[in-house]
């Protein structure tokens, strides 16, 4: 071992001084040569590990991509983002956050990490992310395939990001190669699962923009976020402004660009999958430390992400976990490219396998036939809550057919019970409910009251195709809550900088709470069976939620979505949005 480390040294020199003395020399150079030749493949490899257990960045140098070809696709590049927007739009990103393909506007994306409470977060909501991307992947993908505008709009551009994008993946293959070696293991354990690739080449375009503004954080270019497959490949041209986290303090750290490098760090999920050992750091893009121009001049990059194959099941390493050191993380299954990124982006969770339980089948959903009358909202209008998602509060029709017979609610105890009166009277209640609950005739009983639910929409003020981002939130409250008892809650959301990751916020209300509960006071049954709130969260979902996120004022009785729609629903899921549901309790147990 002695021998590596000394050889250790002769590789790894650090970064020459530069003139700007805010620049540091913490991310090492690692010259790859003497891997690709074969003539000290150990000592590199030792470099760069070493790198990635202490800093999660390593610049490489003779990496192997001739420099013809990178400037080959900086030039396409540059050439792509100063095509007018009309042109650039032909080929536009899908809005929701689930296909990234194609080319995304100014201000299009936000990127942000999860933590949402450092920092003055109220401030970060309000900055764009002043770049441009365009992201490609293999033209085989069918989870995310290609977006390409017409040919003769950029002759060659195409070709040039098919081919760049292979020729990243032999220099990928080659780290994962050096990755195997310093970690003791063979050659190809990381290559084998690294076939498909499920990588993703990004094209970035950082506008010029004013210095002062980028400084005092009025605006941002990518907020601080660490990368979530396994190895980043980054090319950057010199201008300078990415800055990486210390790994001894929060500080962000000037990285100063080495001609003729490519800088490659270590992302989330081969953090995770290493057991920890080595880092995902968190990086942002800020302006050059150098710059006293009143603005920055343009930067390019071009980051190229490297994926696991979806299908493979990862273990912590073998040689990073012994009985000393236990093994953090469970195997975990990559299989769908949600996963990985649900994943990836929480490496610091433990993974429990889920427990399977018998569910009990659900009634059918009918939609709930058209109404003779429909309720007006029993509460006066509120004042908005939030200056930056508008408040609107909504009414449905719930599942027409309800489960257990009609019985009338209880009656509330007199106060002028003694409180062990009125303790004798609930109990008396509650075993009449347990009965019910246990007995077979009752629970396959049905009633065909006409029921409403009530839900209070929250939508981003000034959604619109160029800032939408499919991201829709669902939330159930537990028994006892009104829908507005997530207002709190939202408070911190819409005030944290995942606000702009958020098109609409829909927030239920199950038939005997809140607002619903006052429509609903005299059709209500005394029996409650938990599944028709699941029922009329699902009636709600396939008849009545609008299909894309808007900025429309909707009616208070949201009308019936037309049937093809519904069908679409049921065999496709959510075309236009990308739902995240949370529940409390008896809200969760709904979902
Ligand atoms: O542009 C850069 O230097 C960094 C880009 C980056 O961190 C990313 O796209 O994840
Ligand atoms: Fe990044």
């Amino acid at each position: 071992m002695q021998h590596h480390a000394r050889d250790c040294e002769d590789i790894m020199h650090t970064s020459s001084p530069d003139k700007a003395a805010e620049y540091t020399d913490i991310v090492k150079v690692v010259d790859f040569r003497p891997f690709l030749n074969g003539s000290n493949k150990q000592a590199v490899a030792d470099a760069i590990l070493e790198s990635f257990k202490t800093i999660g960045f390593v610049y490489l140098t003779n990496h192997g991509l001739e420099q013809e070809k990178i400037d080959g696709m900086f030039d396409m590049s540059r050439k792509f983002f100063a095509l007018p927007h009309e042109q650039k739009m032909l080929a536009p990103h899908p809005p929701s956050g689930t296909h990234h393909r194609g080319y995304s506007a100014p201000g299009a994306e936000k990127v942000v990490q999860h933590l949402y409470d450092r920092g003055d977060i109220s401030e970060a909501r309000k900055r764009a992310d002043i770049k441009e991307s365009f992201e490609a992947g293999r033209e085989d993908d069918e989870l995310m395939p290609n977006i390409w505008f017409p040919e003769d709009i950029l002759p060659g551009f195409r070709e040039t990001c098919l081919q760049f994008f292979w020729d990243c993946f032999e220099v990928e293959k080659n780290i994962l190669r050096a990755l195997a070696i310093g970690f003791g293991l063979s050659e190809d354990y990381f290559v084998k699962v690294h076939t498909k690739p499920d990588n993703q080449l990004r094209l970035l375009h950082y506008p010029s923009v004013s210095t002062s503004a980028l400084r005092n954080e009025e605006i941002s270019r990518i907020d601080a976020h660490s990368d979530f497959g396994s190895i980043t490949l980054l090319f950057q041209d010199d201008i300078g402004g990415l800055e990486v986290q210390s790994p001894t303090s929060d500080d962000f750290i000037p990285v100063r660009p080495v001609p003729g490098s490519l800088l490659l760090n270590a992302a989330d999920f081969l953090m995770r999958w290493s057991n920890d050992t080595i880092k995902s750091t968190i990086h942002r893009v800020r302006a050059p430390p150098s710059i006293e121009s009143e603005t920055t001049p343009d930067r390019y990059s071009i980051p190229y992400f490297c994926c696991v194959d979806l299908e493979t099941v990862v273990d912590c390493v073998p040689t990073t976990w012994s009985d000393e050191v236990p093994k953090k993380y469970e195997p975990l299954s990559v299989s769908t490219r949600c996963n990985a990124k649900m994943t990836s982006s929480h490496p610091q969770v433990n993974v429990r396998p889920w427990k399977p339980f018998a569910s009990r089948p659900l009634l059918p959903i009918y939609p709930p036939s058209d109404p003779a009358i429909y309720p007006s909202l029993p509460s006066p209008p509120r004042e908005q809550p939030f200056s930056t998602f508008t408040l609107s509060t909504h009414i449905v029709p719930a599942v027409h057919l309800r489960r257990g017979p009609f019985v009338p609610t209880p009656e509330l105890p007199s106060n002028a019970l003694s409180k062990d009166e009125k303790t004798h009277m609930v109990g008396k209640v509650v075993d009449k409910l347990v009965r019910n609950m246990k007995d077979p005739s009752v629970q396959n009983d049905k009633h065909e009251n006409v029921l409403w639910n009530v839900l209070n929409r929250y939508v981003k003020s000034g959604l619109n195709d160029s800032n939408s981002t499919g991201l829709t939130l669902f939330f159930s409250h537990a028994n006892g809550y009104p829908k507005e008892t997530w207002e709190p809650i939202l408070a911190r959301i819409f005030a944290s900088p995942a606000a702009v990751m958020i098109d609409e916020v829909w927030t239920w209300e199950c038939v005997q709470h809140g607002d619903a509960g006052l429509i609903n006071a005299k059709a209500l049954t005394g029996f409650f069976d938990w599944s028709d709130n699941s029922r009329d969260i699902f009636n709600f979902f396939l008849h009545f939620l609008p299909s894309t996120p808007c900025n429309a004022i909707l009616p208070v009785h949201l009308p019936r979505i037309p049937q093809v729609e519904t069908d679409s629903r049921v065999l496709r899921g959510f075309q236009n949005r990308t739902m995240i549901l949370v529940g409390h309790s008896f809200g969760g147990t709904s979902l």
